[in-house]
């Protein structure tokens, strides 16, 4: 059986259409990249699958049930299975570094083990090993509030190491990274679904990482998917196709001189 599967799904934030007919089969432990311009549907083709939002058309099959077929309490058992990393993670400004990510397993614990997590950290040795393979370490007691872009980002995936889901879906994980950091930290997301045999979606602009980092690329464009395929077969051309903006007369040929791929980022 699949891990995810959509099935003719369309949605449409009020009257703005954001996907229309899409058709994606994805099993379990694959590791996939999502590319495409801005507003191509990236979003919320990750909220969708993440039972964020319900498809208004066709059928979402996710972790082997239909979510909106379930009560709410099988719903949250089933969205407990499942680890979102935001580009900006909504976590309490105030919150301490070590509570933001314990907090990847309230899904899991019993509510009286999570309430006194919030309350006192139970398991600061786990956040703080999750945290020290993104080198964020030295971050453990620090405020949330007090922390740059890029490291909160850094917190948003120590939190998904710790929670350790089975379907990991990341939402431009590392747009405010520096280069290094970002392949870094893509790496040891890439390398930690591997280990458990997790299945990863990221959506990246960052064209040339996702090329890298992902054995499967596929490129949304204008709510519809524009190309699936092997990293190893996305070609210039794919990437032309799909980032081509008709709006920008002054637009740069995406093709550089010389190099195989160009780095997009929008
Ligand atoms: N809450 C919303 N209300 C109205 N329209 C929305 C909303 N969220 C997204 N949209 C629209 O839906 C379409 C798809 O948006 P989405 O955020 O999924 O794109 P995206 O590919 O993730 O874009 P980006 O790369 O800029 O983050 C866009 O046209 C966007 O304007």
């Amino acid at each position: 059986m699949p891990e995810l599967r959509l099935d003719g799904v369309g949605f449409r934030h009020g009257g703005q259409a954001a996907l229309d007919g899409v058709e994606l089969t994805i099993a379990r432990g694959e590791q996939v990249a999502i590319i495409g311009p801005s507003g191509a549907g990236k979003t919320t083709l990750l909220r969708l699958l993440a039972s964020h939002l319900q498809p208004q058309q066709g059928h979402l099959d996710l972790l082997g049930c239909d979510p909106w077929r379930l009560s709410a309490s099988a719903r949250r058992r089933l969205r407990a299975r499942i680890g979102m990393i935001h580009q900006a993670p909504p976590l309490p400004p105030r919150q301490r570094v070590v509570t933001a990510v314990l907090a990847g397993r309230l899904g899991q614990w019993s509510l009286g083990r999570g309430l006194a997590s919030l309350v006192y950290p139970l398991d600061k040795v786990g956040a703080a090993e999750a945290l020290a393979r993104l080198d964020l370490a030295d971050k453990l007691y620090e405020r949330c509030d007090q922390l740059s872009g890029g490291q909160l980002q850094r917190v948003g995936i120590a939190r998904v190491l710790y929670q350790q889901p089975e379907l990991v879906l990341a939402d431009e994980p590392v747009s405010a990274m520096d280069p290094v950091l970002a392949r870094h930290a893509l790496g040891v997301l890439c390398a930690d679904a591997h280990r458990r045999d997790a299945t990863l979606l990221a959506s990246l602009h960052a064209v040339e990482l996702a090329i890298e980092q992902f054995p499967r690329i596929i490129g949304v464009r204008a709510g519809r998917i524009q190309f699936d395929k092997p990293a190893a077969d996305v070609e210039v051309a794919d990437l032309d196709a799909l980032y081509a903006n008709d709006q920008l007369v002054t637009a740069q040929p995406l093709l550089p001189v010389n190099p195989q791929l160009h780095v997009s980022r929008c």
